[in-house]
């Protein structure tokens, strides 16, 4: 089921004509249970994702957002369909593969309680084992960098960081492999206002610094605007409708029409008055 593009003309930059979409996924049905009891999540659900894509996925509790993201990660295998990630199907890319080409921004950081910062940045870099111990650690001191945190945060304990803090050791582990494409669900999910922004601000430097794909679940509409070149409404068990925030929000639809255009919508959108930068459709 293909999902209606709203986007004209795209606003994503064209990828070159032999490059495969940075996630591909056709035709996919997740289904959970079995016999009487079965019940499908996503029924014939079509998403692309092209190179360099900020993509938010927005959609009502239990639409199927997260079990998207964990079939994108490779940690769910498709009832029927395709989901490909970088040309290879996601639940065949073991856990090493999907480590350097998916990262993942969890919820609430699911930072290891028992390891302090460095070590939890390093983990997956460790466990593959084939880097000399010092360099896992010039690595990882690297993306703690790169994420804003200073080199004495490197052996605080999770239990001692702010939630900011917290958010940004994630994301130093979730690049640790210098994977092309990050996964975020709720990125700014308990971040005060400030804190969110400043969290956004360092997303969108990285985007563009790294060259990264980003693909997020966010109910935060502030968060959506500052982040997303592209949304994707998923309802009705698929993909319903891409777009960029403001021809999403523009369509006729129930979820479209109390998320977007409610008051916390109607706020969230007064940046697109300011311009396209402001509205995150660069
Ligand atoms: N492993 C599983 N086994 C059985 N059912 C599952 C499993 N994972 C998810 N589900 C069901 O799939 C549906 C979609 O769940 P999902 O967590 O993806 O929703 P969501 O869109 O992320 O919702 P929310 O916005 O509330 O977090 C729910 O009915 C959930 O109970």
């Amino acid at each position: 089921m293909t999902a209606v593009d709203l986007s004209t003309p795209p606003k994503a930059p064209a990828p070159a004509p032999q490059e495969a979409p940075v996630v591909r996924i056709e035709g996919l049905w997740s289904v959970f249970g079995e016999g009487a009891k079965a019940f499908a999540v996503h029924q014939d659900l079509d998403l692309t994702v092209e190179r360099g894509e900020m993509l938010s996925i927005v959609g009502g509790s239990g639409t199927g957002k997260t079990v998207l993201l964990r079939q994108m990660l490779g940690l769910l295998k498709p009832t029927k369909g395709t989901v490909e990630v970088l040309g290879r199907p996601a639940a065949q890319m073991g856990r090493e593969g999907a480590a350097s080409r998916v990262g993942m921004l969890f919820q609430h950081g699911a930072l290891f309680s028992a390891f302090n910062v460095l070590d939890n940045v390093a983990f997956a870099l460790r466990e593959q084992g084939t880097l000399p111990l010092d360099l896992v650690h010039d690595a990882a001191m690297v993306k703690l960098q790169m994420v804003g945190l200073k080199p004495e945060h490197a052996t605080r304990m999770p239990a001692d960081l702010s939630g900011g803090m917290i958010k940004r050791a994630a994301l130093a582990r979730a690049l640790i492999m210098d994977p092309p494409l990050l996964l975020l669900d709720e990125p700014t999910a308990g971040l005060d206002p400030t804190s969110s922004d400043e969290f956004c601000a360092l997303l969108r430097e990285l985007h563009a610094a790294l060259g990264l794909t980003l693909v997020m679940v966010t109910h935060d509409l502030d968060t959506l605007f500052a982040l997303s070149s592209r949304v994707a409404v998923l309802a009705e068990k698929k993909v319903l409708v891409t777009g960029t925030p403001r021809e999403v929000a523009a369509y006729d639809h129930p979820f479209i029409e109390t998320f977007f255009r409610g008051e916390r919508g109607r706020r969230a959108m007064a940046p697109l008055n300011n311009g396209p930068e402001a509205a995150g459709e660069t």
